[in-house]
């Protein structure tokens, strides 16, 4: 691997709250100008992996965090890195501008850098507001707004979107994807698959405080085996079941569910058999199956 190029380097994390395990020995790779969306479900240990990234947590064990080849739990190291987490407070005292200005300061940019920051955030018309007044959506984008000011090198988000309406997520996002465009890499947990799967070169998959996927969502996605193809057909069961690429097949009256991984070859199968076939369809797996997949052929080895 480049080790120029990485910018995130995680190895071996393990992680216990007392006899609480919360991380198992997890590698984490995050490169110049990536997005990696760190998944799973509650309890899996994603949080527990953005501290030790951010350096709010102390590394255990053998556990090795390297960011920008430095140590997180130094000050120049951390100055780095840009973060969002929904515990994190602001003084609600000061104005928006105030906000942003002084994180620029803070970060060795001129003052002149929060103007188009706000502008991008959408933030320039409430840069007079006191951070009190604003809702909840305001302050994760004066957050993002704090966070992108200073440049970072990576930028680590937990939870962003918990508390957005759909058109503020939205925008949320296209922020991330634009930056990802411009060379920012990216480390962010959510619950929402489908969408960070627009934004995110790899997905990992945590469950139980290890990684149990990591891939581009397009290849977990493809690694799920089944496609289902289903139309209205005269054909009878048997007929169905032995066409070839067909795994199995059901009938409800005439629609017929088929379970197949090669969905070309039955669908044209298909229609050679039945030249009055209607209302093909052909359904994808989404990430969210394939990421609730890998969960359970964990569940399943470990039971
Ligand atoms: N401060 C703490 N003290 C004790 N146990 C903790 C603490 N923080 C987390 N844990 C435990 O560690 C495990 C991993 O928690 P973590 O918050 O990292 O998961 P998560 O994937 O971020 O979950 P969620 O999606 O619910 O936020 C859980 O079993 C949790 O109960």
């Amino acid at each position: 691997m480049d080790q120029v190029n990485t910018v995130l380097e995680v190895r071996d994390a393990r992680h216990s709250y007392r006899e609480q395990r919360a991380l198992s020995g997890v590698d984490l790779d995050v490169q110049a100008g990536e997005c990696v969306a760190l998944l799973g479900p509650n309890g899996a240990g994603k949080t527990t992996l953005v501290n030790l990234v951010i350096g709010l947590l102390r590394p255990q064990a053998d556990t090795r965090v390297r960011l920008c080849g430095g140590d997180p739990a130094k000050a120049s190291t951390r100055r780095k890195i840009g973060v969002v987490q929904q515990s994190l407070g602001f003084p609600t005292t000061l104005t928006v501008l105030e906000l942003v200005t002084g994180a620029a300061v803070r970060a060795g940019r001129s003052r002149a850098a929060a103007g188009p920051v706000l502008a991008e955030l959408g933030l320039t018309e409430l840069g007079k507001r006191r951070a009190a007044k604003l809702s909840g959506g305001q302050r994760q984008r004066v957050q993002l707004a704090m966070a992108l000011v200073a440049d970072p090198a990576l930028l680590v988000l937990d939870e962003p979107t918990g508390g957005l309406d759909v058109p503020s997520r939205r925008r949320l996002w296209s922020t991330l994807a634009e930056r990802r465009a411009r060379g920012t890499s990216i480390l962010v947990t959510t619950h929402l698959v489908e969408e960070s799967a627009e934004v995110a070169d790899e997905v990992v998959v945590l469950d139980r405080g290890r990684a149990v996927a990591k891939d581009p969502p397009a290849e977990l996605i493809a690694k799920l085996p089944d496609r289902t193809v289903s139309a209205r057909t005269a054909l009878d069961l048997a007929v169905l079941r032995g066409l070839p690429g067909a795994l199995s097949a059901t009938l409800d009256g005439q629609r017929v569910t088929l379970a197949t991984r090669e969905p070309e070859t039955l669908v044209r199968a298909l229609l050679a058999a039945d030249d009055a076939l209607t209302d093909l369809r052909v359904e994808g797996a989404s990430l969210e199956e394939a990421v609730e997949v890998v969960i359970g052929q964990t569940t399943g080895a470990a039971a």
